[in-house]
């Protein structure tokens, strides 16, 4: 069976629109998916790159290329102001779902209420996640109290920041990224050659 990594943060939407499109994908060619959380600032700054939205001219083209995609696939898209916003305790509550096994339903609810409802963190201080994550716990039948232990807890720190130096040791430098059977592949935009390379397998 092939294996498909979804390394993601659900700061990125065009990991937001990947995750709508990632299951039907794997299914479709009977392929494990395993959602990997990762933090795309750390990354960002672990190879020198750049959020795209830092260069004004790019930050307005992505906006009107996320609503085309967005259209393209028949899903909602509510870009979230103010952007970008913090993530660090939802993706560190990520790692705990990911030991819990609920992590698919995480990503899920986590894009959903983040991109589509509105209920996304307000700012960059870490306090403004913590009505987004109750608002994640609730989505996915989890104890509110537990996963922000969790996003606090050292062990859920460290683990985010492994995988996220696991993703940049294997080549990763923004988001979605995706590993089929090792191979790097970068971009919502290049979920083709996600399947090519499934059917080839
Ligand atoms: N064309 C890509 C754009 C993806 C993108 O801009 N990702 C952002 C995060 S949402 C990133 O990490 N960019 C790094 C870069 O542009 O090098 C796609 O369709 O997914």
């Amino acid at each position: 069976m092939a294996r498909v990594e979804f390394f993601f943060d659900l700061v990125s939407p065009y990991s937001y629109l990947a995750q709508t499109q990632i299951r039907r994908i794997c299914a479709g060619h009977g392929a494990e998916l395993i959602f990997r959380p990762f933090l795309l600032g750390a990354v960002h700054n672990a190879t020198g790159n750049i959020a795209p939205a830092a260069v004004p001219a790019k930050a307005r083209y992505l906006l009107r290329d996320l609503r085309r995609w967005a259209k393209y696939y028949g899903v909602p898209l509510n870009f979230p102001r103010p952007f970008p916003f913090t993530t660090v305790a939802s993706m560190r509550a990520a790692c705990w779902c990911e030991e819990q096994g609920n992590l698919d339903d995480f990503v899920r609810e986590g894009f959903d209420a983040y991109w589509v409802d509105g209920k996304g963190p307000k700012g960059t201080d870490r306090r403004d996640e913590a009505e987004p994550l109750r608002e994640i716990a609730r989505r996915i039948g989890a104890d509110p109290d537990k996963l922000a232990e969790a996003a606090a807890a050292p062990e859920y720190r460290d683990a985010l920041r492994e995988s996220t130096e696991e993703a940049v040791r294997r080549g990763a430098f923004g988001a979605p990224t995706f590993f089929v059977d090792g191979e790097l592949f970068w971009g919502n935009d290049r979920l083709h050659f996600v399947e090519q390379a499934l059917e080839g397998r």
